[in-house]
């Protein structure tokens, strides 16, 4: 398992949420983290929080839009002249606005594959790094269409198979970097309010029949991917029924025709 006593960790989307709960489990295990969002007002609030508990010199909050190239390569470096080093990197910043898709895709999908390749050039042995883990948020809708969301949906199932090719790309060029995927249900976060979609009585519907998750038990499966050192290119479903890495059959069942 990985001893995060000291590891430098980020979080995207690390505001609130789900990130601000993954930056907590990181600094209870003895991390280091970076918080880069959107959102500085709550960014320098949780800053100040996490200070207060873990000590000064363990969080630092840095302005950050994930669908901007320029915006989050200068976030990066910035975690990187402060703490020196990135070990672990979770791309959790994400959005549901169907009608603005493009900047959903900006920001779920497109700032997924930023992250990552920051993180990557950054870790892989190939150019000097040390190795680490990336945990890429998706969703249980990355996994399953969610009736409403298409757009949403898209980008979920793209941050899974983008994780899950670019970890064994990973392993068959031995760059030391372990990548992974996180598929949670439904979590009462800002999102749940923010959401923006022309069938918002279906999703409403939807939501109205869902059990709904702890931001701590999808923090726990979130350190679970990060810690043990085994997995990479693993899907972790956290659903209210419990919490299962997902199988991906080689071969999909079909059924012939004949043309
Ligand atoms: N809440 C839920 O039911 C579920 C959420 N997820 C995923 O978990 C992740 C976190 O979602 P929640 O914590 O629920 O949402 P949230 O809305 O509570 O937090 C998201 C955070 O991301 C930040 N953000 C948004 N756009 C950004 C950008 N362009 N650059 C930087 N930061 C940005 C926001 O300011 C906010 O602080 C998302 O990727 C979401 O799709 C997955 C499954 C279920
Ligand atoms: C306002 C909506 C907030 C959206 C935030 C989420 O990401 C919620 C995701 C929760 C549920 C998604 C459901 C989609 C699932 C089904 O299509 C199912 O096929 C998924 C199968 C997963 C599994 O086999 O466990």
């Amino acid at each position: 398992m990985m001893i995060l006593n000291d590891k430098v960790a980020v979080v995207t989307g690390a505001s609130q949420g789900l990130g601000r709960g993954f930056a907590e489990i990181l600094l209870e295990n003895g991390a280091k983290v970076a918080l880069l969002d959107l959102n500085e007002t709550l960014g320098r609030e949780v800053q100040a929080h996490f200070n207060e508990i873990y000590g000064s010199d363990r969080t630092q909050f840095y302005p950050c839009d994930v669908a901007s190239d320029e915006l989050f390569k200068d976030a990066f470096q910035k975690v990187l002249h402060k703490f020196g080093r990135v070990d672990v990197f979770c791309n959790n910043a994400g959005i549901l606005n169907e009608k603005d898709w493009e900047k959903t895709v900006s920001i779920n999908l497109s700032g997924v594959v930023r992250g990552t390749y920051l993180a990557m050039d950054h870790m892989k042995k190939q150019n000097g790094g040390q190795g680490g883990v990336i945990i890429n948020v998706a969703s249980m809708a990355g996994l399953g269409p969610l009736p409403g969301a298409p757009i949403y949906t898209a980008t979920k199932h793209g941050v899974v198979g983008f994780s899950r090719a670019l970890a064994e790309t990973s392993n068959i060029a031995d760059y030391g970097v372990r990548i992974n995927a996180l598929c949670p249900g439904f979590v009462r976060t800002a999102l749940l309010n923010s959401f923006q979609t022309d069938e918002k009585a279906m999703l409403e519907s939807i939501m109205e029949k869902a059990k709904f998750l702890e931001v701590e038990d999808v923090a726990k499966a979130f350190l679970l991917l990060v810690k043990d050192e085994s997995l990479n290119g693993a899907v972790l479903v956290v659903a209210s029924a419990g919490t299962a890495f997902m199988s991906f059959p080689t071969e999909l069942p079909r059924t012939p025709v004949t043309l």
